[in-house]
């Protein structure tokens, strides 16, 4: 997918709450809990990845993304809140340099290590990433929170990759790796609400479905996460890719649903 062009534009440090014109519907947020309405509606997540359509793992200076060919739609979300299929681009994890923070949303203002995006886009109304980040409900990205504990090994494929994408801008083949090994056991209870990217341009087009159930990995691997570097190889000073997550936005009157009760 065609994010590698604007997302290095990205730099680490900037955190603070950007001024977006009309940004009334900003991410991430705290999800209070107690304050979402359950929604009988709300359907199960229907996820259809095909692990061939995997082509590379790269470090774009924010974070490292896994990008999907997304020409076709051979990996796919729907269901959930969803009327429209979406197609998976691309996912990416924020983390923090301890396991106290890094991640983006929070539950009852709890944090957690690390939080992953999978990054779709609307491919019923649009027919690039590109055109659906522009619009209303472009995107869907569905969070699932990390936490500390048992090795996860499904990721260790990934984890291995990074030494050669320690530096910004640098690239490698990635194939047969699918994204379902890292959702958790129950995808059927999640929370879901309209926000934005949480990173440049913040465009206000994301159906976000936050995962109640979180994955586990073990503390070394999240320790290789943070010796990827925010730097390119060729700066004197290296930076460590750490704490690559945004502050939590204003609800701003913004409902957060529930699937279950
Ligand atoms: N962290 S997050 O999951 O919210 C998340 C997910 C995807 C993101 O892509 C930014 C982006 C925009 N564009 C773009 C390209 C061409 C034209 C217009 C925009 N490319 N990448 C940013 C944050
Ligand atoms: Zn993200």
């Amino acid at each position: 997918c065609s994010s590698k062009y604007v997302l290095s534009q990205m730099h680490p440090m900037w955190q603070g709450p950007l001024a977006v014109p009309g940004g009334d519907r900003q991410s991430p947020i705290d999800i209070v809990v107690r304050k979402s309405v359950f929604d009988s509606q709300l359907k199960p997540l229907v996820t259809d990845y095909d692990p061939d359509t995997c082509q590379q793992i790269w470090n774009n200076g924010y974070s490292f993304l896994v990008e999907y060919d997304d020409t076709t739609d051979k990996s796919t979300l729907k269901g959930g809140p969803l009327r429209d299929k979406f197609r998976l681009c691309q996912f990416h994890f924020h983390w923090g340099e301890s396991n106290a923070w890094g991640s983006e949303h929070t539950l009852d203002r709890r944090l957690f290590p690390a939080e992953l995006h999978l990054v779709h886009w609307n491919s019923d109304k649009y027919s690039l990433f590109e055109e659906a980040v522009m619009e209303d409900n472009g995107l869907a990205v569905i969070g699932v929170f990390l936490k500390v504990g048992k090795r996860h090994e499904g990721l260790q494929k990934l984890v291995d990759a990074l030494p050669a994408i320690r530096h910004k801008d640098s690239v490698v083949e990635f194939n047969r790796f699918n994204p379902a090994c890292l959702l958790p056991a129950n995808t059927d209870d999640y929370w879901t609400y309209h926000g934005s990217l949480t990173t440049p341009p913040l465009t206000e087009s994301v159906s976000w479905i936050v995962m109640k159930q979180h994955i586990e990995v073990s503390h070394d691997q999240l320790a290789v996460f943070r010796s990827l570097l925010f730097t390119s190889a060729e700066e004197e000073v290296q930076k460590s890719m750490v704490n690559n997550f945004r502050v939590q936005q204003p609800l701003r009157g913004r409902t957060v649903r529930s699937s279950f009760t």
